[in-house]
């Protein structure tokens, strides 16, 4: 089976032939680097794992510089189409201006495939440079949302006629009168809806069910951006509670029981459910919830955020465990079985084409996609030869430069190390 043949689903459930086909983006910058040294760990690793019967059949689609290059056009159909066939794409970094010009393609492809989780498991590999005294206690798993916030693209620019009518259509007929330079503003507006909250957090709580996580985390600027986060959070609680009752203990439950029976009554109530085993799903303001990552990372595992603020709360994270050279990512839709495995980190140009830069991000990335095929053996195998090459300090320049005793070697060369480490 030379060729390949297509993963399948079937009600939500993959079916892996031996000789998948998945389409991967290269991606811009430093994307060329990353990817052939990942995709090397990658195939070096199934082949090992499984002896040949098994084989990734790569199939390049196009996106970013290199498709605006060949086809004149930034992510073009065909390769949306061919990644909604295939089910399952990895990608590298696409890049986005800032102030001007496309929107992200990175986003684009999200919302085009409806992949409403962003996940983002955050933790320490042994060795690995840290600014926080106590790396390995940051253990956590982020869930983003992926399709609405600011990110719906829904933003006006100063002095169009846009932005005229809507701020015209805010004052006059909406009474909105705290604009506070209505000439000189640019508006954007954020969309959180029920749906998507509550799919979200959903697929949040069915992932810390499942893999035995200890909570559920809601950050939010409720206080704040009441009926958008304030409501995220609401409706976190309400589908913890009507979908995973008997299974999970909110602290919407427990300020109903302070509220009734006073505060140690709660108190007893949360430890008897921790005592059962139940998920506590809890929330906490976005703002302290930064601070607290780097005083208490115990005390949080599994984080259900917006996208903006998982945004934000993935770079932050990625910073405790070494940084975004290390720091994987997947975008699903638990509903269709489409997912893109990606980085947590951009394009980093300034490194684009010195093969310089860590490529652990889209490798673990890899390992992420590996496990979602059920090819755990091959991404058990990446894991092991990782933790083995930081162990032995043999790393990338953003390693190397916090490291005492450190080998520097170049984004191929720690590829290569990976696999002589598989052995
Ligand atoms: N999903 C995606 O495709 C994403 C795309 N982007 C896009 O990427 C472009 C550049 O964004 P920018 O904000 O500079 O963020 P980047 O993540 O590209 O780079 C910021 C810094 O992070 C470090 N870094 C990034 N990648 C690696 C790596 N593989 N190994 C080691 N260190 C790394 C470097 O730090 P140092 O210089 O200190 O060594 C780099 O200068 C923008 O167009 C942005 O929109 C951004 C995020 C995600
Ligand atoms: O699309 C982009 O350029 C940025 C995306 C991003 O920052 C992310 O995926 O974390
Ligand atoms: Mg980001």
């Amino acid at each position: 089976m030379a060729n390949g043949e297509k993963i399948t689903v079937q009600n939500g459930v993959l079916n892996v032939p031996d000789h998948p086909i998945i389409p991967f983006i290269e991606g811009d910058g430093t994307g060329p680097d990353i990817w052939a040294a990942a995709s090397r760990v990658l195939d070096a690793s199934v082949e090992k794992a499984y002896q040949g019967k098994r084989k990734i059949v790569w199939k390049e689609v196009l996106a970013g510089e290199k498709a605006f290059k060949q086809t004149g056009e930034w992510l073009p159909q065909e390769t949306l189409d061919t990644i909604k066939e295939h089910i399952i794409a990895i990608k590298g970094p696409l890049t986005t201006p800032v102030g001007g010009g496309i929107r992200s393609l990175n986003v684009a492809l999200r919302q085009e495939l409806d992949l409403y989780v962003c996940l983002r498991p955050v933790r320490w590999f042994e060795g690995v440079p840290s600014p926080v005294k106590r790396p390995q206690d940051t253990d956590m798993v982020i869930f983003r949302e992926n399709t609405e916030d600011i990110y719906a693209g829904i933003e006006y620019a100063k002095g169009t006629e846009e932005v005229k009518k809507l701020i015209d259509f805010l004052q006059n007929e909406m009474g909105v009168k705290k604009i506070r330079f209505p000439e000189t503003s640019g508006i954007g507006i954020k969309p959180i809806s029920e749906e998507g909250s509550k799919r979200l957090v959903r697929a949040a709580i069915r992932y810390a069910l499942k893999e035995g996580r200890k909570s559920v985390t809601l950050v939010h600027k409720g206080n704040i951006m009441k009926y958008t986060e304030g409501a995220f959070k609401n409706w976190g609680y309400e589908v913890a509670e009507e979908e995973f009752g008997d299974r999970v203990f909110t602290w919407a439950q427990y300020d109903r029981i302070k509220a009734e029976k006073g505060a140690d009554a709660a108190n007893e109530a949360q430890r008897k459910a921790e005592e059962e085993g139940k998920i506590i799903v809890k929330d906490v303001i976005a703002d302290i919830f930064l601070q607290q990552i780097l005083t208490r990372p115990k005390e949080f595992d599994v984080v259900a955020t917006m996208n903006l603020n998982g945004d934000y709360i993935s770079d932050a994270l990625a910073a405790q465990v070494g940084g975004i050279g290390i720091a994987p990512g997947a975008n699903i839709n638990y509903d269709t079985g489409h997912a893109i495995f990606e980085a947590t980190h951009g394009t980093a140009p300034k490194y684009a084409g010195l093969d310089k830069v860590n490529p652990s991000s889209v490798i673990l990335s890899g390992v992420l996609m590996l496990r979602h095929l059920g090819w755990n053996e091959a991404a058990d195998l990446i894991i092991k030869a990782m933790e083995k090459t930081i162990a032995s300090k043999y790393v990338t320049y953003d390693f190397a430069r916090l490291m005492e005793g450190a080998t520097e070697v170049k984004c191929s060369q720690f590829a290569d190390k990976l696999i002589e480490n598989m052995a």
